[in-house]
């Protein structure tokens, strides 16, 4: 049997599938915790990278292997290649002015989204060096070389200074459209054009670890696509870290409005995509509030209600960037003696989140044939019976998996097979859920949203 690996290097933890390349049969894995925060030593990367391969039983008998990460973060290198500072991460807002400032210094929204396919907010890395630029002038001096966290994984494993369009389509100086970097818009953004990792394409080789040859591996949404083998039709959405919902598409898209990122994805395809920084943490969150494990917050949130007898909760926990609301926080709105009870609070939680996912959702302006729910947060019961309601249509839930380190295994057993198009791996098990709608819950999560 062949071995392939795969790896996601997520906000929260690192994990590891080791699969047969043939077929795709989970053999072993393993994973190890991340620590929190929004900067991070990227050598906590490294430290997790080692432990969570060693639980899946080392990699003496794996061909090939691919790194999936979260997307975005910045990581700054000096000549020698040392790490300047602590990785900022997608989730790190306070680059919000820098972003708004870089909106208008290019001429407005709809100029970047030509440009690159989106328009920056802070979770962008561009605007990450400029307020580096602005803030830490001498770490901006040492900066010989930027790179995202997928591709410093890569470089430490296998020497090469490279990356994919998945992931580079996240930074705001590459352009999906034109597969070029733009580094015009970087000297605009940071002042001076450090060195860049070169793109690689879809199945190409990033040299090797040891034995292990690598593949280029993506960011964690375009590994994700990869895993759970979504076409053009399916919309997915991923509650994890952040949410976010996306779909596989043929050609590029550039929205003004911002909602929408024109990512490029792990295929050579596109991968239009609506992100926001509040979702799986949400019900941690709320759980945690509540003194309740996520076992007992789910079945909490089904014995209240739905609508949550008028609770509503908007849940902003880390501001938002989808909308764009970097300082916003959460809050609830309704409480009477009625809904002050732990199950209306942890079912506001869990229809707050959704309504939240939904709007990302209709942000993509698709009617897909299915709607596929991955991610940490669709272990949750609650969040699955719940979701067709508020979505309004059913969901189809594949079995609990880790999709972004398989969709990074399957672009490794796509570099050693070759080919046009990925290895086709035997799917796995899905869940269907269905429930009548309830848009009454989504219009009175609006009005509270919008303050009316
Ligand atoms: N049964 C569950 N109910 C609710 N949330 C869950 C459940 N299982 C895991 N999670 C949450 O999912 C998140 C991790 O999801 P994951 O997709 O691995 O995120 P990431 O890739 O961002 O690290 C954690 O916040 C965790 O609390
Ligand atoms: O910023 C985005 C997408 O644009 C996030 O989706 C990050 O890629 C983090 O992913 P997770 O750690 O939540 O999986």
């Amino acid at each position: 049997m062949t071995l392939v690996a795969g790896v996601d290097s997520s906000t929260q933890s690192c994990k590891v599938v080791i699969r047969d390349a043939k077929t795709g049969a989970l053999v072993r894995q393993g994973r190890a915790a991340h620590p929190d925060g929004t900067e991070v030593d990227p050598e906590a990367w490294w430290t997790a990278l080692q432990e969570a391969i060693a639980q899946a039983g080392g990699l003496d008998d794996v061909e090939a292997m691919g790194v999936g990460a979260q997307q975005h973060g910045m990581v700054c290198l000096d000549e020698s290649g040392a790490v300047v500072r602590d990785a900022l991460l997608w989730n790190d807002t306070r680059s919000a002015r820098a972003a708004a400032d870089l909106v208008e210094e290019l001429g407005g929204p709809a100029t970047w989204a030509e440009a690159v396919g989106s328009v920056p907010v802070a979770s962008f890395t561009v605007t990450k060096l400029r307020w580096l630029a602005e803030h830490e002038p001498d770490s901006a001096r040492r900066t010989a070389r930027v790179c995202l966290p997928h591709d410093w994984l890569t470089w430490r494993l296998g020497g090469e200074f490279v990356t994919d369009r998945g992931d580079a389509s996240g930074t705001g100086y590459w352009s999906p459209a034109t597969g070029e970097y733009r580094t015009d818009l970087l000297r605009l953004a940071f002042g001076a054009e450090p060195g860049l990792p070169r793109v690689l394409g879809p199945h190409d080789a990033a040299g090797g670890h040891g034995s292990v040859r690598l593949a280029p591996g993506t960011g964690d949404n375009m590994a994700a696509a990869l895993g759970v083998g979504a076409e053009p039709g399916d919309v997915v959405v991923s509650i994890g870290t952040s949410g976010t919902a996306f779909a596989v598409a043929g050609s590029p898209s550039a929205d003004p409005s911002g909602a929408v990122a024109g990512f490029a994805d792990a295929t050579g395809r596109f991968l239009p995509l609506v992100a926001t920084l509040n979702a799986a943490r949400v019900l941690s969150a709320t759980a945690g509030m509540l003194g309740v494990d996520l076992d007992r917050f789910d079945r909490l949130a089904l014995e209240a209600p739905a609508g949550s007898g008028g609770l509503v909760y908007v849940p902003y926990l880390e501001g938002e960037r989808t909308p764009n609301l970097p300082d916003a926080t959460g809050s609830l709105h309704g409480l009477t003696l009625k809904t002050s009870t732990p199950a209306h609070l942890a079912r506001a939680a869990v229809e707050g989140l959704l309504c939240h996912l939904a709007d990302a959702f209709d942000a993509l302006g698709l009617d897909p044939a299915r709607v596929l729910l991955i991610g940490g947060g669709a272990r949750s019961e609650a969040v699955r019976r719940i979701a067709p309601a508020v979505f309004g249509r059913p969901v189809v839930v594949p079995e609990p998996g880790e999709y972004v380190a398989d969709g990074a295994a399957r672009q490794a057993a796509w570099l050693l097979g070759g080919g046009d198009e990925p290895p086709v791996w035997e799917a796995g098990g899905t869940e269907h859920f269905e429930a009548d709608a309830t848009p009454e819950v989504r219009s009175r999560y609006a009005e509270v949203r919008d303050g009316r």
